[in-house]
């Protein structure tokens, strides 16, 4: 089922400061800020050659990934992305064998355009899943 890592997020308190980190101290390729209301975050790409990282930093009044933040103060591993070619079929067969799809269960477009979901980290080994089509 599974293609590509598509990327690995992590959460940030003070994402400017963490932009800075990658690009000055580490000396990668960032992308600009992208406000995304409807995911409750503002997210900046690493572009690395084989992999992204995706810094999310909570935007908004109810951000998923606050809870998080309060839990890490100065930020963590937040999730992994995996790319899977049909996600209503990938979400079908995790939900046949017991997965817990999160929200509504329904495909929201993601960071890149593409549909995402999220499965539950319990379900998981303690991580928090992203599908993304591709
Ligand atoms: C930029 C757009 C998009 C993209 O295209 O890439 C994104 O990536 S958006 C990213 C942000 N969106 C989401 O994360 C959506 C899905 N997430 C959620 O619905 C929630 O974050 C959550 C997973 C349900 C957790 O919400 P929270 O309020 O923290 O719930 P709980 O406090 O009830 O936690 C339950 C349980 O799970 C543990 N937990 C929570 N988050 C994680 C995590 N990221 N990784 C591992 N484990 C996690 C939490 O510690 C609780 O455990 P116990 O204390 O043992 O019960
Ligand atoms: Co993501």
């Amino acid at each position: 089922m599974l293609g590509k890592l598509n990327h690995v997020a992590i959460a940030v308190p003070d994402l400017a400061r963490a932009t800075a980190l990658y690009r000055d101290t580490l000396g990668a390729r960032v992308s600009a800020p992208q406000a995304l209301p409807g995911h409750g975050v503002t997210v900046v790409f690493v572009e690395l050659d084989n992999t992204k990282v995706e810094l999310l930093e909570p935007l908004g009044t109810d951000s998923p990934i606050a809870a998080f933040l309060a839990r890490n103060p100065d930020g963590g591993m937040h999730h992994l992305c995996y790319e899977v070619e049909d996600i209503i079929v990938a979400r079908d067969r995790l939900k046949a064998d017991g997965a817990r799809i999160l929200g509504d269960g329904e495909p929201k477009i993601g960071a890149h355009g593409k549909p995402v979901l999220f499965l539950h980290p319990k379900d998981f080994a303690g991580t928090l899943v992203e599908l993304e089509q591709v």
